[in-house]
């Protein structure tokens, strides 16, 4: 289940000692201590043939191999996940190269909206188009509900069914289960994979609840909400945390009759931005309305998307965000993968209720409790 284990837990500062806090109930209790401290290089020829065969695969966009690649760095078993590793390191080298040589920038577009906004819709026809102008597109979905619920709500239903028979269009449901980092460290990962198989725009599909929306936002280029034409009180709360964190806003089902409705939405929130603190130095958020159903601003929405991505490319913001989205990603999956293991400790585990109680009863205080259980945990610490 925790991938992050073994691959990433000898990155963790030496002060905490993980191998300490090995139990039989962790979920760690599957890894040997040394499994911490292999690297790839300790793959047998086999295993690395498997991963130069998926690299070779990737290289000629060939779409079972990269399915292949993307469920590797999805697995949790020790072996696997070393060779995911070098799988990824080679890919990164390569899109690293492709850049500097063809100095060619990929584009990372994360699309959330309220459900039955029409976003798969949307993503099917914007997909068809593009595929019809010679794009490679791919199209990662990400559902939260995968994550606590082990099930896909997306994977069950059949979606971009035409889209997905297009031979250069990929699309990925959602991972069936989560492990430490959620969905969203297999995505970031799966980018990579689709990037390295000539996949040039890949979009990032979340389903608009909480949280989510917000980590898609933090792993692309441009983030845009769709949403539909007539709002209830739902989308006027979600308004102002979709605004500060969108470079577009489009309203989707512009035809027949909500015509009308859809210019009086791109109205309405093309007024609301003018209040707000643009996300970007070098870009304008906009509103623009298309209809799926029809194709009408499809076009013209591509178009705007291109602007911006020109304009991040030339001023540098793009590099620039990107190199901040890794940093910040770095430091999350080691908090969360730290809080898990602190969390799952035996010593720390048995008290945890406890010390929230008295916490709560205001029989300690919250810097009290907390430092008791720091201690059970690393009993050495100094805490400043
Ligand atoms: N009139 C009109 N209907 C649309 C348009 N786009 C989508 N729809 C309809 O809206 C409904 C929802 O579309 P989906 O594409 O399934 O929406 P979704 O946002 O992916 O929905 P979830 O999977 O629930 O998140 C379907 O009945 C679509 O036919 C559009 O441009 N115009």
């Amino acid at each position: 289940m925790f991938k992050f284990s073994f691959c990433e837990a000898r990155k963790i500062p030496k002060g905490l000692n993980i191998l300490r806090c090995w139990s039989s109930s962790s979920p760690y209790a599957a890894a040997k201590p040394h499994q911490l401290h292999q690297s790839p290089q300790e793959l047998n020829a086999q295993e690395k043939n498997v991963v130069e065969k998926l690299f070779s695969g990737l290289l000629l966009s060939n779409r079972a191999c990269l399915a292949q690649s993307i469920t590797l760095t999805e697995s949790t078993h020790p072996r696997k996940c070393l060779q995911a590793r070098l799988l990824l390191r080679k890919a990164l080298q390569h899109c690293k190269k492709c850049q500097e040589e063809n100095k060619s920038y990929n584009f990372r577009i994360g699309l959330s909206g309220p459900p039955g906004a029409g976003k798969s819709t949307f993503l099917e026809t914007l997909g068809k188009y593009l595929t019809s102008q010679g794009e490679k597109i791919a199209v990662l979905a990400v559902d939260p509900s995968s994550t606590t619920s082990g099930g896909s709500l997306m994977g069950d239903k059949t979606r971009m069914q035409e889209l997905s028979r297009d031979m250069n269009a990929f699309i990925r449901p959602s991972p069936s289960s989560g492990h430490l980092g959620g969905v969203t460290r297999s995505t970031n990962e799966a980018i990579i994979m689709c990037e390295t198989a000539g996949y040039r725009t890949v979009f990032v599909e979340t389903v608009g609840v909480g949280q989510s929306e917000y980590e898609v936002a933090d792993m692309v280029d441009m983030f845009v909400v769709l949403i539909p034409p007539a709002g209830g009180d739902e989308l006027q709360g979600l308004k102002r945390g979709i605004m500060e964190h969108s470079h577009l806003v489009v309203v989707n089902k512009a035809d027949g009759d909500l015509v009308q409705a859809a210019l009086r939405m791109q109205y309405e929130y093309t007024s609301s931005l003018k209040f707000m603190r643009p996300i970007s130095p070098n870009w304008k958020p906009k509103v623009m309305k298309v209809s799926s159903l029809t194709s009408e601003g499809i076009p013209e929405l591509w178009a705007v998307m291109q602007e911006f991505h020109q304009t991040m490319v030339k001023t540098g913001e793009l590099f620039e965000t990107r190199r901040k989205q890794q940093r910040v990603w770095m430091w999350n999956y080691i908090t969360q993968h730290i809080m898990q293991v602190f969390r799952e400790d035996p010593r720390v585990k048995s008290h945890i209720q406890e010390m929230e109680k008295n916490v709560e009863e205001g029989l300690m205080t919250a810097g009290q409790a907390a430092e008791i259980l720091l201690r059970r945990f690393v009993p050495d610490t100094v805490l400043s």
